[in-house]
């Protein structure tokens, strides 16, 4: 079994728990109440390469990264830094993330945020949607085609944008027949956890370039930011090198800076 088969079961067996303790009648009820997503596909189009910070506390490849005791001071970083999106974590096994970071990462910053977890299923966009998130991950390679197909409508009609992941050219495929707006080109292979920052530079000319093209992993700082970004990356993902470093407001700023130079400006 792959790492990402493992962790898709752990996913699916929390989620039962939590489909049992909240049917979803009653999170829908809760997702009246809660506030209107905000555009984070408008967000990452902006000129400029846009910079996307996650707040991560460990991952299957490296084990713990960082403590994170108060994620809302991270995010408050990032917000001042000038990240575009801010990614939480919400997967507890493999991430030790929760909904309740990403409550408290709502509660801290305006920020549009995205949902990082390994969607499933509609009742996760539902709790998307309640726990403030304006964007969620889709994995292409965790999902059959039909499931792919209807959870990115399913995510469009709630308001949310979904950031549709791929690691290989049949996955692209997939992801454009699917609708996807925004594509994510993950350069770790969530089956065996290898980064190869090439993966970017060979899948990004497959996609059209009305979709917005986010990098993500491998980047340790701008110069990962600007070779992402000389392959047509409008956006680059970025966890380990942020919640390791020792000041993540100015980690964000100096990418955000990197990818704010005149060259990269308004690229078709
Ligand atoms: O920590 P890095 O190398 O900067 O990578 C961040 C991000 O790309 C990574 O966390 C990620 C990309 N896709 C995922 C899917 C699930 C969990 C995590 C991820």
């Amino acid at each position: 079994m792959s790492v990402l088969d493992e962790i898709v079961g752990g996913v699916r067996a929390d989620l039962a728990d939590r489909q049992a303790a909240t049917p979803l009648e009653r999170l829908k009820k809760l997702a009246e109440s809660a506030p209107r997503p905000q555009d984070a596909a408008a967000a990452l189009r902006r000129p400029g390469v846009q910079v996307v910070a996650e707040v991560k506390r460990s991952s299957p490849s490296k084990g713990e990264l960082a403590t994170i005791t108060d994620p809302a001071a991270l995010a408050r970083d990032y917000a001042d830094g000038g990240a575009a999106l801010i990614s939480v974590l919400t997967e507890q096994r493999r991430f030790n993330g929760s909904l309740a970071d990403l409550d408290a990462v709502r509660a801290a910053v305006p920020t549009p945020l995205l949902r990082k977890d390994f969607i499933v299923s509609s009742y996760q966009l539902w709790e998307a949607r309640v726990h403030g998130a304006d964007a969620v991950l889709l994995i292409v390679a965790a999902l059959e085609q039909e499931a792919l197909v209807s959870l990115v409508e399913r995510a469009h009609s709630l308001g949310l944008t979904p950031l549709v992941e791929v690691h290989t050219e049949d996955e692209v495929e997939r992801a454009l027949d699917a609708g996807a707006t925004v594509v994510g080109v993950n350069a770790r292979d969530l089956k065996t956890l290898q980064v190869d920052r090439d993966t970017f530079a060979r899948l990004a000319p497959l996609i059209p370039s009305d979709r917005v093209r986010v990098a993500e992993s491998g980047v340790r700082g701008p110069h990962d930011l600007l070779a992402y970004a000389g392959h047509g990356a409008d956006a680059v993902l970025v966890g380990e090198s942020l919640v390791r470093g020792r000041h993540p407001r100015d980690a964000v700023a100096d990418l955000v800076t990197a990818g704010a130079h005149p060259a990269l400006r308004d690229r078709g």
